[in-house]
């Protein structure tokens, strides 16, 4: 088996392990580890990224916003690289939602090609989740909400991946939404 299959296998078994007692907020609660293994397959598949970094950095995007793991745990076990990509897609959960919100609209466009690659992904991932099952709580207005917002986000992600970018605009155009 080659190299890159061994790594792959190696970090998506990480971030199985992190995110082992997550659930999704989806009535059914879904497995957390759905949304990165498929964020990274998103990249993969319809995206047509070979570069290992992006898919490794895919698998770990929420090991750091969303449990207890350190950049310091990332850097030691898969390297610099992969590691800033995950940092520059991680939310400070200490802000107030609002802010970090408006971070991340504002954040968008000095991101590197690779954490780019990665934020279209997961914007995708979830938008195309909300479509199929919306979370336990939230209305229709907040899912609504969550596209507008969405949409600046990526807006400032422009020219990354035509394939993504193509994908999320007719998921805009549903919701009457311009990029
Ligand atoms: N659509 C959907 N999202 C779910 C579900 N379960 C968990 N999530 C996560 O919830 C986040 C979006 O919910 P919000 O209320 O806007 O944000 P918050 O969790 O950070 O407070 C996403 O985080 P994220 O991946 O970090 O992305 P981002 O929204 O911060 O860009 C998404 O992955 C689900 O069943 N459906
Ligand atoms: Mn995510």
């Amino acid at each position: 088996m080659d190299s890159e299959a061994v790594l792959l296998l190696e970090t998506v078994n990480f971030a199985a392990e992190k995110h082992r007692n997550q659930r999704r907020k989806d009535p059914e609660g879904t497995p957390y580890i759905n949304h990165p293994i498929g964020v990274a397959r998103i990249l993969s598949y319809e995206g047509g990224v070979t570069d290992i970094e992006v898919l490794q950095a895919a698998l770990l995007h929420d090991t750091v916003e969303d449990t207890d793991t350190t950049s310091e745990e990332l850097e030691a076990k898969f390297g610099p690289i992969v590691t800033h990509i995950v940092q520059e897609v991680t939310d400070d959960k200490r802000l107030p939602k609002q802010e970090r919100k408006r971070l991340q609209v504002e954040h968008a466009p000095h991101c590197s090609q690779q954490a780019k690659l990665v934020k279209l992904a997961d914007k995708l991932y979830n938008l195309r989740d909300l479509n199929a099952c919306v979370p336990v709580g939230w209305s229709a207005e907040r899912v609504q909400e969550y596209f507008v917002w969405a949409a600046e986000v990526v807006k400032g992600l422009k020219g990354t991946n035509l394939a993504l970018e193509e994908e999320l605009e007719k998921l805009f155009k549903q919701r009457g939404l311009q990029l």
